[in-house]
């Protein structure tokens, strides 16, 4: 699910009277994505031209906002956007209205048009090497591009409010029933409160790593790719910027070294398992991006803390979302052990000795 707020075709039709893109031919509720209300516009007669291949353009995405993104920080989203974009990103282009604005507002919520962009996200088992090295690629041509956007976005979901999220966890966790749920819920806080002051101390600044505009959020599910030739997969696209942020550039890194390499189903919930790190995706990932932009020493002796901090915020996110979320709700709740255990995997000493490895090769 995604659709919080319905939009019916004639409301579409008359908030696509105010672009310059032709009108609707339908609209189609996305499914997928947790956050905001999307849609899918199928326009007709006149489709506008994509920027990057000159093609008509006769999609676009409608996303309407909802409570998370918050309405004062959205120029800066769509300003990122927007900046990426006109580097030549592959990433959703916001479309401005006839009067030159990109933000709009339909049915009570903020509304912004984008770009559609093409191609699949790598389900579960799909990810390969290759895939990984194009995502290292792209990551870094995101971070060299976001240099020239100077406003900057705190990351709110730094270490600065992991303490606030555990502490809000044990409060939800308080009043759960008690059961084999809340055993497994306890065992996970207690691993993150045992972990969270050693991270905190380690944590690196931007004296040793360089800052700018990062996603935050490279999840697979957030990057298109198409067929190539052999049945290669091409990176097509990055998708979902509202949780970017202006930080240390190898977080988005550390982030995707949890997110791609490790062969577990993401779905899967475990607990007291031992997560397997894929070393071929680490290496794939890390020599993409060393392709683009080399990491700097401090990045590479920080890569293990960023990755165990990296496993930390996605566990707290997502220990918070398991205990407010009541199990019958329409949100597919996401499973907070395997960022348990890729915190774990992230503690290991071998996995550590072959993270200063792959960050030192470029
Ligand atoms: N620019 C786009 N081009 C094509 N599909 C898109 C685009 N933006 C969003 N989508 C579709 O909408 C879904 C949800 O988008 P996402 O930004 O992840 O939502 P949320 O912010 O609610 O998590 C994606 O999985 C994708 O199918
Ligand atoms: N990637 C995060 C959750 C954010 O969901 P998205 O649909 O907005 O990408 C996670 O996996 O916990």
């Amino acid at each position: 699910m995604a659709v919080y707020t319905p939009v019916s075709t004639s409301q579409a039709g008359l908030f696509l009277a105010g672009y310059d893109v032709g009108g609707l031919a339908s609209i189609q509720p996305i499914a997928e994505g947790v956050e905001n209300s999307n849609f899918l516009l199928n326009l007709h007669p006149t489709p506008i031209r994509d920027a990057g291949t000159g093609k008509e353009a006769g999609r676009l995405i409608l996303t309407l906002f909802e409570k998370r993104v918050r309405t004062d920080e959205l120029p800066w989203f769509v300003g990122l956007m927007r900046h990426l974009a006109q580097a030549g990103m592959a990433v959703p282009a916001p479309v401005p209205n006839k009067a030159g604005q990109c933000l709009g507002r339909l049915q009570g919520r903020p509304a912004l048009l984008t770009r559609f962009l093409r191609g699949r996200s790598l389900g579960a088992g799909a990810i390969t090497p290759q895939a990984c090295h194009e995502l290292g690629a792209a990551m870094a041509r995101l971070h060299v591009a976001g240099q020239s956007y100077t406003p900057e976005r705190a990351n709110a979901l730094g270490p600065g409010s992991w303490q606030g999220l555990l502490a809000r966890c044990h409060e939800m966790a308080h009043h759960q029933p008690t059961g084999s749920e809340s055993q497994a819920v306890a065992a996970l806080a207690h691993l993150a409160g045992q972990a969270l002051p050693g991270l905190l101390v380690q944590w690196p600044g931007a004296a040793s790593c360089p800052r700018g505009q990062v996603h935050a959020d490279l999840f697979p599910d957030n990057v298109f790719f198409t067929e190539g030739a052999e049945g290669s997969s091409r990176l097509a696209g990055m998708i979902d910027f509202y949780f970017a942020c202006t930080d240390l550039l190898a977080w988005d890194i550390a982030i995707a070294l949890n997110a791609w390499c490790f062969d577990e189903p993401e779905g899967a919930v475990s607990v007291g398992g031992r997560a397997l790190f894929n070393k071929d995706h680490a290496q794939a990932l890390l020599a993409g991006y060393q392709a683009v932009r080399p990491l700097v020493a401090g990045e590479v002796a920080a890569l293990p803390v960023l990755c165990q901090g990296a496993a930390m915020r996605f566990l707290l996110t997502r220990l918070h979302d398991w205990l407010a979320t009541p199990p019958g709700a329409l949100v597919t709740r996401k499973s907070p052990w395997v960022y348990g255990e890729r915190l774990q995997a992230f503690q290991r000493a071998d996995v550590v000795a072959v993270l200063r490895v792959l960050g030192k090769r470029s």
